[in-house]
């Protein structure tokens, strides 16, 4: 479980987050959603360490990740995966260097067991047989198939994705979000989401916390989320035909 308590981050005297706290529980899909610019990515960041936030606690499971030593910190740290955006791929290293290029960072297993493990999570992703191609040689659904076996390659307990979706087909997107889904049910993974997909948040959001101007101004499951009152929600979500035709 994560817990963010009143996260805030201002830059350049501008206030980003105003102050969002939430819970994400293990084994669940946590998802964030948000127009462009809302602060999505900045508390993403805040979250995994990579932007220090001005004020607030993020709790995983329990141990203060800002007020911990550089140890603890580091261990923290390893127990993260995280998919970027685009896959975040090494253009000159096969698919399988790139699913271990973790293990080669961090662990010290020996070259058989790294070259088992990536081998193992390439096919748990759909992605047995391409070790020896080049990013080049792949396509986008299995560039992202490739950021997820790296990302859980270090067994996660808590999994990052980045806007999982972006630049994919509609069917390949629902393929990458049911995978997902599938891991972190299969590992009992806290996994959070950044995404400004209406799909995904309908077909795997189980939380979906609802950012706006660096606010949380709504947070509840997918089923009730048609039903919500709060007015910049209901504009962002009903901005898609389809689920306005829905929920008529
Ligand atoms: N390092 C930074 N320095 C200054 N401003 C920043 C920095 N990072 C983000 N911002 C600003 O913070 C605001 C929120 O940005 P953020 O990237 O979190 O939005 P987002 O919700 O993820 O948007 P999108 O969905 O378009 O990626 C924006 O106005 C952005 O310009």
């Amino acid at each position: 479980m994560i817990e963010i308590k009143d996260i805030a981050k201002a830059f350049n005297g501008k206030e980003v987050l105003k102050g969002i706290s939430g819970t994400f529980k293990q084994g669940e899909i946590n998802i964030v959603i948000g127009g462009s610019g809302t602060g999505k990515s900045v508390l993403l960041k805040c979250i995994i360490g990579l932007i220090k936030p001005d004020a607030g606690r993020v709790l995983y499971d329990g141990r203060d990740f800002y007020h911990s030593d550089a140890e603890m910190k580091q261990a923290i740290r390893r127990e993260m995966g995280v998919l970027f955006q685009g896959g975040a791929l090494f253009d000159s290293q096969t698919v399988l260097q790139n699913v271990r290029f973790p293990l080669d960072m961090l662990t010290n297993m020996s070259e058989a067991e790294k070259h088992e493990r990536a081998e193992f999570c390439l096919e748990r992703v759909g992605l047995a047989g391409t070790n020896d191609r080049m990013p080049s040689e792949i396509s986008g659904g299995m560039k992202k198939r490739v950021g997820i076996a790296r990302a859980i390659v270090m067994n996660p307990k808590y999994l990052f994705c980045d806007e999982p979706n972006s630049g994919l087909d509609p069917l390949t997107a629902v393929k990458i979000d049911e995978l997902i889904k599938e891991i972190t049910d299969e590992y009992e993974i806290t996994t959070l989401i950044i995404t400004h997909d209406m799909n995904s948040v309908m077909e795997i959001g189980q939380n979906v916390l609802f950012l706006h101007q660096g606010l949380k101004l709504w947070e509840g499951d997918n089923t009730s989320i048609a039903h919500s009152e709060v007015p910049e929600m209901n504009e962002f979500i009903f901005a898609n035909k389809l689920l306005r035709d829905a929920a008529q």
